[in-house]
């Protein structure tokens, strides 16, 4: 017989009868004892003479499916998993909203159902229906928008509002979750309200107008040495000229265009004048813009009006809606002063509104003490990543990468580009790195292995970076059906120059190739899939160096649709 021959079934089912000693299965005389934690038993009967039942804890109640239809969940999320102390910092960064005031904003939200229970002016719900949220089958308000315009518009009253020498302005803050219409939700009460004050000052002026054209007393029959004064020219009426009645602050200039299309949108139907100044534009067309006729909404980033306010201070006198939109940024140390510059000098101020899709506890703090009474109109799932968005992890320092990273985000990008999804159109990727320097070498490495790519960060030319921009924030794409799936698919490269506001509605698709440094990072870099109730993937590479405990919270809020802390 050879000495060794491969063992068959029927063998090995023999030897294993043969191995059977029931005397294995007596209680051991140490039943009593705790297990020693951390000590592997190795034993086949291990865990079967314990004094309790190991029932592992149920981690989700509502779970939707076993498939993991939020997020494919690896390992158990444990309660006591502590996270490293340098996480906890990030992680606590974010200011806390209790049950109670989730509760009561809800039951405040669920009270109305369509634009048309607003109190809204018939052009502005036009502006509505036909230009921003044309081509919707139907049209009715996100909860941000329930929520923000009757108080914005006064059709509800959360507080009376004191305007004193303190306070001679309201302020309003708006926090909602990424993708959910903030911006709608602010442009539509402060474009009624300029509405309203046009009509009636036009009723005005026609009331002067008529009382101008009463008769005139007869004037007096004149002398022949009476000296004929030669009457004036009407001059045009450049009084308000420059002097816009609402300014919206946004920090990049990839933010002003869209902010400003979503305001032109309305103003195209309503009959507003809207323009939009940035650093993409030179300083004669931004003189053109400002100054060849009356304006009523402009849209500015906070550097370039703090200059122009410092050289014409009229440009603020007139305006008496200011917003700060993603506050966040426009409020931390970067922008504070000229955000603080800009609020000071508008004298005519009437409402203040700030906005934003994170209230990191240093904007709660100096919001708080700076603009005591604020009213804050907070959706219950703020800090939370829409719910339809799937976060699945790589880890790079695992088999088969072996710590390539570069290779595991081609690897992964030319997986996204052979689902079936998006069919008949390009895909649209985003991955974001932590460093400007580190798109160029992720963009080079991809165009290498045949992917079309593009990058942007601050130190890329304006003009390019808007288009870009444009493109991924513009409607879907036919793609060519005879193409390669690599040519159905665009990639484009980032900082969190495009994380934080861009409307990037049709990407389905996100790779976070770094860790974010905070929880903030991750809301707005999540957020820039699953908006507006669509779905989305995400996917994040981490390492050795990561802390995995972190990542696993953040997978674990995000599966349970709570908020990231
Ligand atoms: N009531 C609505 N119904 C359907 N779509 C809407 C509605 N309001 C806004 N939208 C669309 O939702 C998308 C996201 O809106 P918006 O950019 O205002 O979100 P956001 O909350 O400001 O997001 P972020 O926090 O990322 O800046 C836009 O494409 C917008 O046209």
């Amino acid at each position: 017989a050879p000495i060794f021959s491969p063992p068959t079934l029927s063998r090995c089912v023999a030897s294993a009868s043969l191995r059977r000693r029931p005397s294995r299965f007596t209680l051991s005389s140490r039943v009593s004892e705790r297990p020693v934690e951390g000590k592997r038993r190795p034993e086949p009967t291990h865990g079967m003479n314990r004094t309790e039942a190991n029932i592992p804890q149920p981690l989700w109640r509502n779970r939707r499916s076993s498939s993991g239809g939020y997020g494919q969940v690896e390992g158990r999320f444990s309660k006591n998993e502590k996270l490293d102390p340098k996480h906890m910092r990030m992680a606590q960064s974010l200011g806390v909203i209790s049950r109670a005031q989730r509760g009561e904003v809800r039951s405040e939200v669920d009270k109305w159902f369509s634009f048309d229970d607003f109190n809204l002016l018939p052009s502005i719900k036009e502006g509505i229906i036909n230009g921003a949220l044309k081509g919707l089958d139907t049209v009715e308000p996100s909860p941000v928008q329930k929520l923000a315009i009757p108080v914005l518009t006064g059709q509800t009253t959360r507080r009376k509002h004191t305007i004193n020498d303190k306070n001679p302005y309201e302020s309003f803050l708006i926090a909602a979750e990424t993708g959910s219409g903030k911006t709608l939700s602010y442009v539509v009460p402060i474009l009624d309200c300029l509405k309203r004050s046009e009509e009636a000052s036009r009723k005005n002026g026609r009331a002067e107008a008529e009382v101008e054209r009463a008769p005139t007393p007869k004037a007096p029959v004149k002398e022949l040495f009476d000296l004929e004064i030669p009457t004036m020219e009407p001059k045009e009426d450049k009084e308000n000229h420059g002097k816009p009645q609402a300014i919206i602050l946004v920090p990049t200039s990839e933010l002003v265009t869209q902010v400003a299309s979503v305001v032109k949108s309305i103003s195209h139907i309503a009959k507003f004048r809207t323009t939009m100044i940035s650093r993409s534009f030179t300083a004669t067309v931004i003189r053109n813009r400002l100054f060849s006729g009356p304006l009523d909404v402009l849209v500015s980033t906070p550097y370039l009006l703090s200059s122009l306010a410092e050289d014409s201070p009229k440009v603020l006198s007139k305006c008496t809606h200011l917003v700060a939109d993603e506050a966040d940024s426009l409020f931390d140390r970067e922008f504070v002063q000229l955000t603080t510059s800009i609020i000071e000098r508008a004298h005519a101020l009437k409402k203040l509104i700030l906005c934003s899709a994170t209230i990191p506890k240093s904007l709660d703090t100096r919001l708080r003490k700076f603009y005591p009474s604020m009213q804050r109109l907070v959706s219950p799932k703020i800090h939370t990543v829409p719910r339809r968005v799937v976060l699945s992890v790589v880890d790079v320092d695992q088999n088969p990468y072996r710590g390539n990273k570069l290779l595991a985000c081609a690897d992964t990008l030319s997986q996204v580009a052979k689902e079936p999804s998006e069919e008949g159109f390009i895909k649209k990727v985003i991955v974001f790195v932590n460093r400007r320097e580190s798109t160029t070498e992720l963009v080079s490495f991809l165009r290498d292995k045949g992917f079309d790519a593009a990058n942007l960060n601050r130190d890329t030319d304006d003009r390019r970076n808007t288009a870009v921009v444009e493109y991924f924030t513009g409607p879907k794409v036919c793609a060519d059906p005879t193409a390669h799936a690599l040519e159905k698919m665009k990639v484009l490269v980032t900082t969190d120059i495009a994380s934080r506001g861009v409307d990037t509605k049709t990407v389905k698709n996100v790779l976070l190739y770094d860790v974010p440094y905070s929880t903030i990072d991750f809301i707005h870099r999540l957020g820039r899939v699953g908006r507006m109730g669509k779905r989305g993937k995400a996917v994040l590479f981490v390492d050795n160096d990561t802390n995995k405990a972190w990542v696993k919270e953040i997978r674990k809020s995000m599966f349970l649709g709570g908020p990231l802390l």
